[in-house]
């Protein structure tokens, strides 16, 4: 066998059992198309000259029959004794280094310059205009243009066309370097070319995975300006938006996350002075897991308990300098580090801190929600949660996160699997491309049509987001305890099933899904923390549940809801399954009718319990952990609907042709008819359905799933990921997955050296001494 069969094996053959070593001749021709010369001289997708292969064999084969000689030898006894040095064993490999090396430099490591045919050909299949699509998804032509002028700007930076080769392959120091090095050249950038923040903010999510200074933009400039002062805004606002201060939230401590009444940090008043002394009491007390915290920020927004004269205020924010101006070494009374290698990419460096004794002025209390006056009397304008505002607005961007992640994860396990050809259907036939599996479809596709759900979704909740927030700034906050409501049960919905899809994506692509080159296995981990930070998914869901429970209530009384919430109090007692016949279940209208009806029930049945529970006697927080499970159910029930009814109202109001329409449409009803697959129990239970129409709805999502097959590569174009941004060696747009996936292979540090130090270190001693002992 030579190597051309291995690495064919290895590559392109991992789970083939029939196939054997089907070598290059019969059944797996190559992916595009090549001449009769070149064919002969074919390795692994890669076209060589015919001298280069048959050099490349021998010499790899003679180097290899010296080794096993010698190795035979020392086996047999017949070199133990003699004096095996290292630079003997060094000749051997080095000589059947430098074969293989050389065949690395032509058998190996040549991406072809034309898109592999197998993915052309689902291109030229597309039923609609896939710029067309881009375009909505940019939100118009002149937005694609603008975010395609960016990204030719940014990726012609050699240290931008780097940073995937970092991602894979760099350590954490590295990695965490490179990312304050991006994040320092896309503030410079803007700086320089005075880009608006619809151009900032393209540029930052063009960057890829990481930004190590992310926390200035994503927590502490929103957080200066949601919770200071318009003179405390004066003053800090425009340093930290001119860089010259770079700073984080840090909120979070070893002992709470989740229940804010619970942080431990203080900030005792003292009127003689007029200042706050902020300290760390004791060890469950020091802030842990701020991002950019740990070595990168010189200022942060911490969140302590405001105590005055003994009495305790509940959370507010004070703003603090960590580092020194001059040498970045920490303020006097202060301790502040990284807390540790964590799973996947640092795509920050999340840090702790801990205060001791440290006195700030009075007017470093953010005041715009509460003030302390001079002799420190305490005054607040509006509740305490609304100290809560940054995190309502990262809640909202981290839904809008979650499409930009899983758009890339598909896009990833969809051309790859457009690529990837594996084991038989007809057994007359090539092996086909793994897409035509109907399992490989019903892994990929959910996932699809989520990324296209939670886009137009989270569009909606960015709007209503804008609209309310500008209310509240102007003191109005009556559209917040909505605006709560939708932004935690959003932020738990999206980033809870984006990354549950993520990781069927990553399995659906094999072994190779697990290569951090395939670029799915680092979103999986980047993905990963997203259901924890800014309120965890249950903790979110909870909140969602709570509001449930109380419009529930108001409706009981009559009232007439509006909002998110005006089912509770339509009129539900006459319902019947709408779906009548199978065709019926494309309706997207009487789907939002039963998804609207299973959310009432379950809304109303939880509800009841939990009155039955207190009526009898049941404490309130008893009964409410009693039905915790349930009101979790009736709050996920809640967002679903949601975002079905969001992504239909989309597409029903959409400037675009038929179509662009129809693509949306079929996806759009299959992830509909998914979610009451998935969910059929509860479905049923609610008898929002019946078993007849779950049967039809069943068959039909087979029917979606083989017409969302043809048009799956141009959905997934239509994101317009730069492979820059998608940082992947099976998923990029020319579909050259194998060649780039041994390309990428090249580049790893472990292969710099033909012979790892550790073989002289441990393993040759150790098969020396093996080939000694007696047996
Ligand atoms: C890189 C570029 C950047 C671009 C940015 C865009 C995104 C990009 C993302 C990529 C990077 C990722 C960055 C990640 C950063 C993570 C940072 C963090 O984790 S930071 C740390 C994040 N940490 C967390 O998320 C902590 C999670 N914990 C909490 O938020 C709260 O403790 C709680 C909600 C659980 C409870 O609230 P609590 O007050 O303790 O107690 P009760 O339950 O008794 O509620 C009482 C009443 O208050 C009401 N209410 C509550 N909240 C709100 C609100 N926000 N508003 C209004 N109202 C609210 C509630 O409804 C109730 O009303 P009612 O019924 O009485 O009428
Ligand atoms: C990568 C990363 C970055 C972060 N960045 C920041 C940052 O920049 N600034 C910052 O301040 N913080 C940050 N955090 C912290 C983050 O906000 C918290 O970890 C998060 O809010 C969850 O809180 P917790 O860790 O206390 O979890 P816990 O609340 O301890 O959760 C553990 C379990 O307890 C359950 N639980 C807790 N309370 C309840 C309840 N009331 N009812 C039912 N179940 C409950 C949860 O559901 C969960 O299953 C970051 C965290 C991570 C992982």
């Amino acid at each position: 066998m030579g190597n051309r069969c291995r690495l064919r094996t290895a590559i392109c053959h991992g789970n083939s059992r029939r196939c054997g070593y089907p070598g290059l001749r019969a059944h797996n021709p190559p992916t595009f198309p090549i001449t009769q010369r070149s064919r002969r001289t074919y390795i692994c997708g890669v076209k060589q000259p015919p001298h280069c292969q048959m050099t490349t064999h021998k010499q790899d084969a003679g180097a290899q029959a010296t080794q096993m000689n010698m190795l035979m030898d020392i086996k047999r006894g017949r070199l133990s004794h003699l004096s095996i040095t290292r630079c003997v064993f060094n000749q051997l490999l080095i000589k059947s280094g430098r074969a293989l090396k050389k065949m690395s430099n032509t058998a190996v490591g040549v991406i072809p310059s034309h898109v592999n045919p197998d993915l052309q050909e689902e291109r030229d299949r597309a039923s609609f205009n896939v710029t067309e699509l881009t375009n909505i998804i940019d939100g118009g032509a002149e937005k694609t243009l603008l975010r395609k002028r960016l990204e030719k700007l940014i990726f012609s930076d050699p240290d931008f066309q780097k940073f995937p080769d970092i991602q894979t392959f760099g350590t954490n120091s590295e990695f965490y370097s490179a990312t304050v090095l991006k994040s320092t050249k896309l503030f410079k950038l803007r700086r320089e070319l005075k880009w608006t923040d619809e151009e900032f903010d393209i540029a930052l999510r063009l960057g890829g995975q990481g930004h190590a200074l992310g926390l200035q933009h994503g927590m502490f400039i929103p957080g200066l300006e949601r919770l200071a002062t318009e003179e405390q805004k004066a003053k800090w606002l425009t340093l930290a938006k001119q860089y010259k201060i770079i700073g984080t939230y840090a909120q979070t401590e070893m002992g709470h996350g989740t229940y804010l009444k619970g942080l431990e940090t203080t900030a005792t008043y003292d009127p003689k002075t007029q200042e706050f002394i902020l300290n760390t009491p004791k060890i469950s007390s020091i802030k842990w897991w701020p991002g950019s915290l740990g070595k990168s920020t010189n200022h942060a927004i911490v969140l302590a308990t405001l105590v005055i004269k003994g009495k305790k205020y509940g959370m507010h924010p004070f703003f603090v300098q960590i580092r020194s101006m001059t040498d970045h070494t920490p303020m006097t009374g202060i301790k502040v580090g990284e807390i540790g290698a964590r799973m996947g990419r640092m795509t920050s460096d999340n840090g702790y801190l801990i205060l001791n004794n440290i006195r700030i002025p009075r007017e470093n209390m953010l005041m715009k929600n509460a003030q302390v006056s001079p002799d420190g009397s305490f005054t607040a304008k509006a509740p305490n949660q609304a100290n809560y505002a940054t995190m309502v607005m990262v809640r909202v961007g981290l839904s809008y996160y979650s499409y930009q992640l899983l758009s890339r994860g598909v896009t990833i396990g969809v051309r790859y699997s457009a690529v990837r050809r594996q084991s038989k259907l007809d057994p007359k036939e090539r092996e086909p491309k793994i897409l035509e599996y109907q399992t490989q479809q019903y892994k990929l596709f959910p996932g699809l049509a989520l990324a296209y759900a939670i886009f137009f979704s989270s569009r909606s909740l960015r709007m209503k987001y804008m609209e309310a927030y500008q209310e509240i700034k102007n003191g109005n906050l009556q559209k917040l305890p909505e605006l709560h409501c939708e932004s935690a049960g959003m932020k738990a919905f999206c980033t809870d099933n984006m990354l549950r899809e993520l990781e069927i994506i990553r399995q659906s692509c094999g072994g190779h899904g697990y290569l951090n080159a395939s670029g799915i296995a680092m979103l999986v981990t980047i993905a990963a923390p997203m259901v924890t930070v800014e309120g965890e998914t249950t903790v979110m869901y909870l909140q969602v549940a709570r509001y449930l429970v109380k419009r529930f209530a108001n409706a009981s009384t009559g009232q007439q809801l509006d909002g998110c919430t005006a089912y509770l109090s339509m009129d539900h007692a006459a319902y019947m399954c709408p779906l009548m016949s199978e065709d019926d279940c494309r309706n997207m209208s009487r789907l939002c009718d039963i998804y609207s009806y299973r959310v009432y029930m379950t809304v109303s049945r939880v509800a009841k319990q939990l009155q039955t529970d207190i009526m009898n006697g049941m404490p309130q927080h008893f009964a409410f952990n009693k039905n915790l499970v349930n009101l979790v159910r009736a709050a996920k029930a809640h967002c679903y609907y949601s975002v079905v009814k969001d992504f239909s109202k989309a597409i029903q109001s959409m400037q675009a042709s038929p179509q662009t329409i129809k693509a949306l449409k079929t996806l759009c009803c299959f992830f509909a008819i998914h979610g009451i697959t998935e969910e059929s129990g509860d479905f049923l239970e609610t008898e929002s359905i019946g078993l007849e129409q779950l049967q039809w709805i069943k068959r039909l999502q087979g029917t979606l799933l083989a017409e969302i097959r043809s048009d799956a590569v141009a959905l997934v174009d239509a994101f317009d990921h730069h492979d820059i941004s998608l940082s992947s060696a099976i998923g990029s747009y020319d579909g050259n997955a194998y060649e780039r996936l041994f390309d990428s292979a090249q580049k790893d540090p472990m292969n710099k050296e033909e012979v790892h130090p550790s073989y002289f270190q441990y393993l040759r001693p150790f098969i020396q001494e093996m080939n000694k002992a007696k047996l």
